[in-house]
Order: C-alpha cells, then structure tokens, then sequence
C-alpha cells in the first residue's frame, strides 16, 4: 500500500539529508523518482543538504499541480516509482492535497520533507496540511539541540543577532548567519518562550549580578 509519509523536524535536524539517502538507495535499486523542492538556499530547482550533497529537483512554485506534474510524466511514456517533495512547509494546502492524490489514485509513495512550525511556533499552513493527510509523521531521529543541551524544537528567527517574533512567515535562510543577517537558530521549547538564544544566554551569563536594592 503506498503511503503519504511526512518526515518533520526543526531545521537542520538532517530533513534534507535523510530525502537525499532516500532517493540514492531507490535510484541504486533502478527506480526512477520525481523530486521537488521549493525555495532551497542553494536556489531554485535544486535539494540540498549541509553536508555537502546536492541533486536537481522540480521547483514547486504556487502554480505547480503535482498530480498534474506526475500525471503528465506517465502519460508521456516517463516512468515514477516514488516522489520526493522537500521544503514542504512552503507548499500550500491544496498542493498537498494533490500529493495525497498522488497516493491513492496512482498508488505512489509521497516522501515530504519540512519544518512543522515558524519562527513565532505557528504551523506553516502546507505543514498543518500534512499532518491532517499524512499516513505517517516521522520525527527525524538526529535531534537537532538547543544551545542548552535538550533536544531542539522550536525554530527562532534572528535579525543582527537579536531574536525577532514578527516579521513575514516565509524568509529563506540558514543557521549560523553573521550579524546584520536574517538567521534562524533552533531552540527548546522553554528557550525559545524565553526568548533566550545562544547569544543573549552568553551575554546574561557575562553581566555582573543585579544587586539587591535595600528597602529604606
Ligand atoms: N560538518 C558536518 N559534519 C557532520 N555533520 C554535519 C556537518 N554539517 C552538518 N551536519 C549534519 O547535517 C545536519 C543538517 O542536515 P540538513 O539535511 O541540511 O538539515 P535540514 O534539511 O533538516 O535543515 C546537521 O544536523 C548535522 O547533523
Ligand atoms: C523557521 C522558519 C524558516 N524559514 C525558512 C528558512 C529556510 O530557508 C527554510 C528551512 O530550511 P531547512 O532546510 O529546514 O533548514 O525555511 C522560514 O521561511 N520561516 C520560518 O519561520
């Protein structure tokens, strides 16, 4: 039975990495897949991950049908045994709909790749599309961590360095940025309510104690 699986984690929790192994053990075996990505750091119409691999990929931009896509593919003699689809979170929720019709009416495995929640901890809208569809939720198994040590779950947007909790939904970007850059940093959860990144838990641990104040 094929299946709709949603592979979820925070970024840089190896989501990429993980599509990547995906397709080169089923190309390996000669099956053939479709892959799609969607506003990848490296540039459009390529899955990259950090570790340094990289493959050409379908962009799905807002206008891309995937069940037309694949559809189109097979009825022009070309052959799809499974789609890959990463950056999911930037699909929209009737795009995911044609990957779940993908599924059922072409009986294909989907593997979709993304981040569940934003920098403010709200489900991008694709993300939430997938979870109410998807015949399974993987949380990736190589946890990402916070700078405190537990494992990570949240993922803060930072702009020159300082954690930000307004802003627009989607800007790409990566982890590790330099200052006077929109940067992300993953957090735990009582972390990223604090407001509390690497940096500031530095400069908090740097600064002389606040002496108490002696009532008159
Ligand atoms: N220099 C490195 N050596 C070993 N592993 C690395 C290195 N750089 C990145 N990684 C691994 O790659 C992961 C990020 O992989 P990637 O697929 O790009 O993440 P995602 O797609 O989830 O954002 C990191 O969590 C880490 O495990
Ligand atoms: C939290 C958050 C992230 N993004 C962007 C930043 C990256 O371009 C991708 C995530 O990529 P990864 O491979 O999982 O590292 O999403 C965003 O646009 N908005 C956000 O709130």
């Amino acid at each position: 039975m094929s299946e709709l699986v949603y592979f979820c984690g925070t970024m840089d929790c190896g989501k990429s990495t993980l599509a990547l192994q995906i397709e080169h053990n089923r190309s390996a075996r000669g099956l053939e897949g479709l892959i799609f990505t969607r506003d990848d750091r490296a540039g459009a119409g390529v899955l990259s991950s950090r570790l340094g691999l990289s493959t050409k990929a379908v962009e799905a931009t807002d206008d891309l049908d995937f069940y037309g896509y694949v559809v189109g593919r097979l009825s022009g003699g070309g052959r799809v045994d499974y789609v890959i689809a990463d950056e999911a979170q930037f699909f929209t929720p009737e795009q995911v709909d044609q990957l779940a019709r993908v599924v059922d009416d072409l009986e294909l495995d989907v593997y979709a790749f993304g981040i569940a929640t934003d920098f403010r901890t709200r489900l991008f809208p694709g993300s939430q599309r997938l979870m109410e569809l998807a015949d399974r939720i993987e949380v990736l198994q190589v946890e990402a961590l916070c700078w405190c040590g537990a494992r990570a779950t949240h993922n803060a947007r930072t702009v020159d360095g300082r954690m930000v909790v307004e802003g627009a939904q989607v800007v790409v970007g990566d982890v590790n940025q330099a200052c006077g850059e929109v940067g992300y940093e993953v957090l735990c959860r009582r972390h990223h309510i604090r407001r509390m990144t690497a940096a500031t838990a530095r400069a908090a641990a740097l600064s002389p104690d606040v002496l108490p104040v002696e009532q008159a």
